[in-house]
């Protein structure tokens, strides 16, 4: 479903140009829940933006469903990242004039389509992620964990084809986090592609697949399979012993 080619990632210091990075190859694969993982500076966001076309590359290739995305105008990159992904940050962002419904409406109403349509989705989607009573509430009227809820409907408000998610359990509690994380995990299910980045190991548990990043580049790739409950401990074993073995 996406692709990278060499992809590289390079910043200016001033003194030497630092590598986010470097020469990355990878296939992420539709329907599938890729973790993104690695220690703090590793590149992880750095990659997620690349991959969601949401950053310039350096050098190298990005292909979403074989369409070179980094060659796309203005104009088509603006419908591609308001029409095939959704993205969801650690930090929320939420408009906070607007109610929880009005804030996973809104992009609906920016892509241009009919106001009634999208007032019935968005209320589906506070239902299915558990937050219907909630929605006239404003963003500082729930807790963390709801705001997170409401971003993830917003998120799913155009249709999108793959989910980005940037630690999106970073800012909450581990109850509100693991609620996020069965949210992700029952929308998988349902065929959702998801790309998350995490340096949890809780969360890199719901995994399909787990893409191990270090110093901007691939350290590894782990097969996981789909998730259910009773793998948990299990699955942390795993990841550990993957992890400390590329050590
Ligand atoms: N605009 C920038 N200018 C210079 N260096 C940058 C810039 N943005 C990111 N970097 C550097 O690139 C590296 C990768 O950053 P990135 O945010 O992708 O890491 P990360 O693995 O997501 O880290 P964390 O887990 O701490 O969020 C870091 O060393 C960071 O300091």
């Amino acid at each position: 479903m996406i692709k990278a080619v060499n992809v590289c990632k390079s910043y200016d210091t001033g003194t030497a140009q630092f590598h986010a990075a470097k020469s990355v190859n990878l296939d992420l694969y539709e329907g599938d829940f890729t973790v993104i993982m690695g220690s703090s500076g590793s590149g992880k966001s750095t990659l997620l933006y690349l991959l969601s076309g949401l950053d310039t590359l350096t050098s190298g290739e990005v292909y979403f469903k074989g369409q070179r995305i980094d060659e796309y105008s203005e104009k088509e990159i603006t419908y591609f990242r308001s029409n095939k992904i959704g993205y969801v940050y650690q930090s929320i962002h939420l408009i906070p004039d607007l109610t929880l419904l009005e804030n996973v409406a809104f992009p609906g109403y920016v892509a241009g389509r009919s106001k009634s349509e999208v007032h019935h989705q968005a209320l589906n989607l506070l239902e299915m992620v558990g937050i219907a009573e909630q929605a006239d509430r404003l963003p500082s009227q729930v807790s963390g964990g709801q705001q997170q809820r409401a971003a993830i409907g917003r998120a799913l408000i155009n249709s999108p084809e793959v989910i980005f998610a940037d630690e999106p359990t970073g800012a909450l509690s581990q109850e509100q986090g693991t609620i996020i994380l069965d949210i992700l995990t029952d929308m998988n299910r349902k065929s959702q592609s998801i790309v998350m980045v995490t340096h949890d190991i809780k969360a890199a548990c719901r995994a399909d697949r787990l893409v191990l990043v270090e110093d901007g580049s691939i350290h590894g790739i782990l097969e996981l399979g789909k998730y259910s409950t009773d793998q948990l401990k299990a699955r942390e074993n795993q990841i550990f012993k993957f992890m400390a073995d590329k050590e």
